[in-house]
């Protein structure tokens, strides 16, 4: 489980987030949602430690606030982000393949040398890439750089690169962004099965309110960087302070 407790940065005086606590469940999927300026990504930049803040954070019981961006990745929280960021010269396998880095623990002197714990460990890897990769229905692209991917297929090769980090935690941030409704679904399908089978926990930032209340388990709503609300789907749709800052009208759509 992922546990916050005030969390807060400001950014030249600005207060993007203030007094942030709350519990994210293990398993299934918590969405943070919120008007736009809330503060969800800067929440996401804070948990995986791009930014340096203000207040705890415990993985599973162990405090993880004193731990820089790649150590929190290695500790199990993998991330995507608004636009996804490729390597767009190295082909898709190579970009899933980077996933792997938080868990592989083969040094230097394994590589040069080939020794039998550096190519098994490297055998792994590959193998955990493209099980991942065909996951998301790329297998027959893994040769073509990245670069020359379609935007749906960009976020699919973003998202098994995550998943091949073998991640506790994994921090979606507008998953859904530039892809169909059904394109959505499917990654989201996609998440939560690898959810069920590993124990992962998603964390899912959507400004897309009825996908969150279909996908969500578990929702945070950000105000102007606070916490307005935390709780199951049902009690947030009717929870009046979140309807008056945020969902509106779409609170009606959503049901
Ligand atoms: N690096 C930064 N420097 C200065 N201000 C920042 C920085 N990052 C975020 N902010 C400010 O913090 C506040 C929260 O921004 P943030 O991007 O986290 O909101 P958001 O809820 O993700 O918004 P959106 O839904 O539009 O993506 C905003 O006022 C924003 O301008």
């Amino acid at each position: 489980m992922l546990s916050l407790r005030g969390f807060g940065i400001s950014f030249r005086g600005v207060r993007a987030l203030d007094g942030i606590s709350f519990d994210v469940p293990q398993g299934g999927v918590t969405a943070v949602i919120g008007p736009n300026g809330a503060g969800k990504t800067t929440l996401f930049n804070c948990i995986s430690g791009i930014y340096r803040h203000e207040g705890e954070i415990d993985l599973d019981g162990s405090s993880i606030g004193h731990l820089p961006a790649h150590q929190r990745a290695s500790a199990g929280i993998a991330r995507t982000f608004q636009t996804p960021t490729l390597l767009d010269d190295e082909d898709v396998f190579a970009n899933v393949l980077v996933g792997t880095q938080s868990w592989t623990t083969t040094g230097l002197t394994g590589v040069l040398f080939g020794t039998p714990g550096a190519r098994r460990e490297e055998r792994e890897a590959r193998d955990v890439a493209w099980h991942h990769l065909a996951a998301v229905g790329l297998a027959s692209l893994a040769d073509r750089p990245a670069g020359a991917l379609a935007h749906a297929d960009r976020r699919r090769v973003e998202i098994a690169r995550a998943l091949a980090a073998r991640p506790r935690i994994l921090m979606l941030d507008e998953p859904a962004a530039g892809l169909s409704a059904a394109e959505s679904d499917e990654l989201i399908a996609l998440v939560r099965e690898q959810g069920d089978a590993t124990g992962m926990t998603s964390l899912l930032v959507e400004h897309d309110v009825a996908l969150v209340m279909r996908t969500a388990s578990w929702i945070a709503v950000l105000d102007a960087g606070k916490l307005l609300a935390v709780g199951e789907p049902q009690e947030i749709r009717e929870n009046p302070a979140v309807i008056a800052a945020y969902l509106g009208a779409d609170a009606e759509v959503a049901a």
